[in-house]
């Protein structure tokens, strides 16, 4: 992986969260926080950057679980202000309109329903939305489309989840969920790596030879003592997502 100074990388998270809230003349951010490690270390860099006050926090349960407990703990560790809105009652809602949601669709309506209730809040509130995509998601297209990722600044999207890992430590995010394994929460057991097929550790060394390198496949495997078909796997996953990467395009003319 490319060697990064996470000290100087903090700085110039925390100044670009600054910058943008100065530029847009917006009077704070809000952050849905999950418990998760992406969206801890984004809530600590806008209150690095803005002052707590700024930042509001939005814990938006579908399941009643460790991670409700851990999101609690984000904010109040930091000492933002926060809402906790249950999201069950609106996606069986979503559900019923619908006539019944497989388990993946349900879990993008609760990624759906989430950025409805930041949008509607920032509108409210004159704030802006910070999204917590970070790069290895982004590129292999781990997100809903215009559920969780979307947002108006998303400060992490250049970085590798490994990359977050490191800057977590050092913002003094608490622990546990630094430890924790990731996951997108969608359905009880869900883990990142268990549906991504693969580690984060080696999709990172991957991601970071094919997109910012341009290594070819062969070059990757050799390198990296795995498999070619683990390499093209991960090159799929970045083609299938293209469309995730972009807004809605038509004929030109
Ligand atoms: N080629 C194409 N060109 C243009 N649009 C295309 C398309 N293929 C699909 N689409 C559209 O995209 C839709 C599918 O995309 P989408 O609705 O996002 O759904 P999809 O990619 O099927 O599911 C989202 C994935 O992201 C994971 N996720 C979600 C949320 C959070 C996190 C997390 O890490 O926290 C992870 C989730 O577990 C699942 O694996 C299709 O229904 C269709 O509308
Ligand atoms: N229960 C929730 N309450 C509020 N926001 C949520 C909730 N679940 C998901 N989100 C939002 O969706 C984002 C995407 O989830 P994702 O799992 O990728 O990130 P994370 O939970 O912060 O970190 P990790 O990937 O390590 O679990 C979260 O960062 C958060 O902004
Ligand atoms: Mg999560």
């Amino acid at each position: 992986m490319r060697e990064l100074d996470y000290n100087f990388a903090i700085e110039r998270l925390t100044t670009f969260i600054r910058e943008k809230a100065e530029e847009t003349g917006v009077d704070g951010v809000v952050v849905g926080v999950s418990g998760g490690i992406d969206s801890a270390t984004v809530a600590y860099l806008a209150a690095k950057a803005l002052g707590k006050r700024r930042v509001l926090g939005l814990i938006m349960p579908y399941y009643e679980n460790r991670d409700l407990d851990d999101a609690r703990l984000v904010c109040e560790s930091l000492g933002i202000d926060y809402k906790v809105i249950n999201i069950r009652s609106i996606v069986d809602e979503f559900e019923s309109a619908v006539g019944g949601l497989d388990t993946r669709s349900r879990g993008n309506v609760m990624a759906r329903t989430r950025m409805v209730l930041l949008y509607a809040h920032a509108n409210a509130m004159n704030r802006l939305v910070l999204g917590t995509s970070n790069r290895s998601e982004f590129l292999t297209g781990y997100f809903t489309k215009w559920g969780d990722g979307a947002s108006d600044y998303a400060p992490l999207i250049n970085l590798y989840k490994t990359e977050v890992w490191e800057i977590a430590k050092l913002l003094g995010v608490p622990e546990r969920i630094i430890e924790k394994k990731p996951s997108a929460g969608l359905w009880e057991g869900q883990t990142d790596e268990d549906e991504l097929g693969i580690s984060y550790r080696l999709l990172d060394e991957i991601l970071w030879r094919m997109v910012d390198l341009g290594m070819g496949n062969a070059e990757i495997a050799r390198e990296l003592g795995i498999g070619i078909e683990m390499v093209e796997y991960v090159e799929n996953l970045v083609k299938k997502s293209e469309h995730k990467r972009r807004l809605p395009v038509g004929p030109v003319f």
